[in-house]
This record gives C-alpha cells, structure tokens and sequence, in this order.
C-alpha cells in the first residue's frame, strides 16, 4: 500500500475531519474499489431502453441474484451442519438467511413503485427472458427440497448450468438432512423418508409427522431438534412471503397477461404458493 499519511493535501484539510493518519495515497488495485471490484460491478448495469425505470429494474434483480448467491452460500454450511451434527453451525447459519430473506421480501417495496405505464415500455426489451430462468432461484428451491426437475429443462443449452442444477438436484435437501438427523438422534423416521432417490420431489407422510410429533410433544427433551424446527417453519414462512409479494407486485404491473417466459403469468405465480418444502411440520400442527 502507499500511503502519505503525513501531508493530506491542503483541499483535504476540511473533509478529513482532523485525522491526519488517513491513506491518502492509495494504489487502485488495493483500495475499497479494487478490492469490491466496483468497476465491474458498476459496470454490470446494461440497460436495452432508455427508459428511466430500466436501472431500477436491472438493479433490484442484480442484488435479488447476489443475496441468493449468499443464501446459497450459507445453505451449504446449514446443510454441512445437520449432516455433521453441528447444529449450532446450521441455526447461526438459518439466522443469517432469515436476514437476506427479510430484505428481499422488504425490496418488493422499492420496486411496486414501477408503474404500469412505465413497465410496459421497458418490457419490450425483456425479449423471452424472465426469473423462471434464474439458476439460482431453482438451485435453492432444490436445496430447501422442491425437486421439480423438469424445470432444469430451460437450461438445457447452458450445459455447465445444466449439470449444476443436476448434481443440485441429486443432492439430499435441507429437509432430508433434517430428518437424518432426527433418526440419528434416535426420533423413529420411516426409512422410506432415509433411503430415497432424492431427486425425486418429497412426498408428505403420516409417518414422518408422527416423528415431529414425538419432539413437539416433549419440547425440553428434544429442544435442539424443535427448535430447528421451528427455523425451518420460519424460513418456509418468509419464503411463501417473498412468492406471495412477487406475485401481487406482477398483477398490479402487468395484470393479467402472460409472461415472457412463456408461462400464464400470475395463475402460473399463484399455484407456487400451495408447494411446501417442509410439509409435515404444517400439519402437525392440527395434531396438537
Ligand atoms: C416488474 C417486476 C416483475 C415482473 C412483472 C415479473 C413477472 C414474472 C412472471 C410473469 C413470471 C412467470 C414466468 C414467466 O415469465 O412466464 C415470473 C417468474 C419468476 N420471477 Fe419475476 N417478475 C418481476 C420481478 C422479479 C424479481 C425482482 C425477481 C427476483 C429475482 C423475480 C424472480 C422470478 C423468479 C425466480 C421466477 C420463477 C418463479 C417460479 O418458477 O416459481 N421476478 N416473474
Ligand atoms: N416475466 C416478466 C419479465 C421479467 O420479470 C423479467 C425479465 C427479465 C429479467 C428478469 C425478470 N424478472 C422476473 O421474472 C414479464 O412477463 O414481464
């Protein structure tokens, strides 16, 4: 690093408030603009019209991406951790995505101030592509156990995609790791819930929630494991909010037309909010 700290330049006098230690001559490469990357970064904004809501647009979904790529990021360590019975690992882990997942749902209120008139304009540039493409979003819905495989089908002429989104797939998810869990700790999970291919979807069993049933019916003996549960319900929970969020931000800005992706718009939005990642943790609740 080079640095001056010695002679600020007399301009600075002023804007340094005093402090005469401050780097002032600093090589590019090793500054807070190097280091983030920011010419790339702010470079990244490319917009096709020019339309003055196309930034907003661009940049809502580019941060959207970034949280998911952290989110993704912090699953992996989540899922590590159940699997190696670091729960403590997995909850700090569930903290932190419930931060991300609480500003995404909050971002809809930036970009709910699009209007109408203004969205059509910039969605003539959109061409065919939509979030239904977003590798990302699918590689999370796989992680938290949503195995809708046929959707990996858009990706079919990205073949390094495609093969993320197949070993994503193949993986067990954030449920099935779960309940490896609750087995090993002695819970009884139907083997049919342990040994499965799993990247076939998770199909809800009476078996499986008489299993939470034993760990919600005696809290203090099994703590640990209700209160992951409880996370995962909280995740699961923000999600549906994120989806529902999504799904009222796109009627009030395009009603009723189908999407650019091809699908029919809001219905296709709509019937997303009756999945569940984590079923019997639901419907335990009416055996209580
Ligand atoms: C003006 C704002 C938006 C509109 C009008 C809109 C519209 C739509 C529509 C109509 C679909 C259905 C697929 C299709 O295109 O046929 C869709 C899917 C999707 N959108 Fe958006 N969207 C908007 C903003 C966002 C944002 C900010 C994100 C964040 C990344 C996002 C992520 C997604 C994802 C992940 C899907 C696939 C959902 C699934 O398969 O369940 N969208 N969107
Ligand atoms: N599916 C949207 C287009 C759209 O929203 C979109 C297009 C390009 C990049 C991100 C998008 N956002 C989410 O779906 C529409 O039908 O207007």
């Amino acid at each position: 690093m080079t640095s001056d700290a010695k002679t600020p330049p007399a301009s600075s006098v002023s804007v340094s408030r005093g402090e005469d230690s401050i780097h002032w001559k600093i090589e590019p490469a090793e500054s807070y603009g190097g280091y983030l990357d920011l010419e790339r970064l702010l470079s990244a904004q490319r917009p096709r019209s020019n339309e003055h809501d196309e930034l907003l647009f661009i940049i809502v979904h580019q941060t959207a991406e970034l949280w998911m790529k952290q989110s993704l990021h912090e699953l992996k360590q989540v899922v590590a951790g159940l699997h190696e019975d670091r729960l403590d690992t997995a909850l700090k882990g569930l903290a932190r995505i419930a931060g991300i997942q609480r500003l995404l749902i909050q971002s809809w209120d930036v970009l709910s101030t699009l209007t109408p008139h203004d969205y059509v304009r910039l969605r003539e540039h959109l061409g065919p592509s939509s979030g239904f493409q977003s590798w990302q979003y699918r590689a999370l819905e796989f992680a938290l156990g949503n195995k809708d495989a046929g959707l990996i089908e858009v990706h079919r002429n990205d073949a390094q995609r495609h093969a993320e989104l197949e070993a994503c797939l193949a993986r067990p998810s954030l449920y099935d790791e779960a309940l490896q869990l609750l087995a090993r700790r002695g819970v009884p999970v139907p083997q049919a819930a342990l040994e499965r291919d799993w990247r076939q979807p998770y199909v809800a069993s009476a078996e499986v929630e008489a299993a939470w049933l034993v760990v919600y019916r005696d809290v203090d003996r099994w703590w640990d494991l209700y209160d992951l549960a409880e996370k995962l319900v909280d995740l699961e929970d923000r999600f549906q909010q994120w989806r529902f969020r999504h799904m009222t931000t796109v009627e009030r800005i395009i009603g009723r037309k189908t999407g650019t992706g091809g699908s029919s718009g809001v219905p296709y939005l709509a019937k997303a909010l009756s999945l569940r990642f984590f079923p019997e943790l639901w419907s335990l609740r009416t055996q209580l």
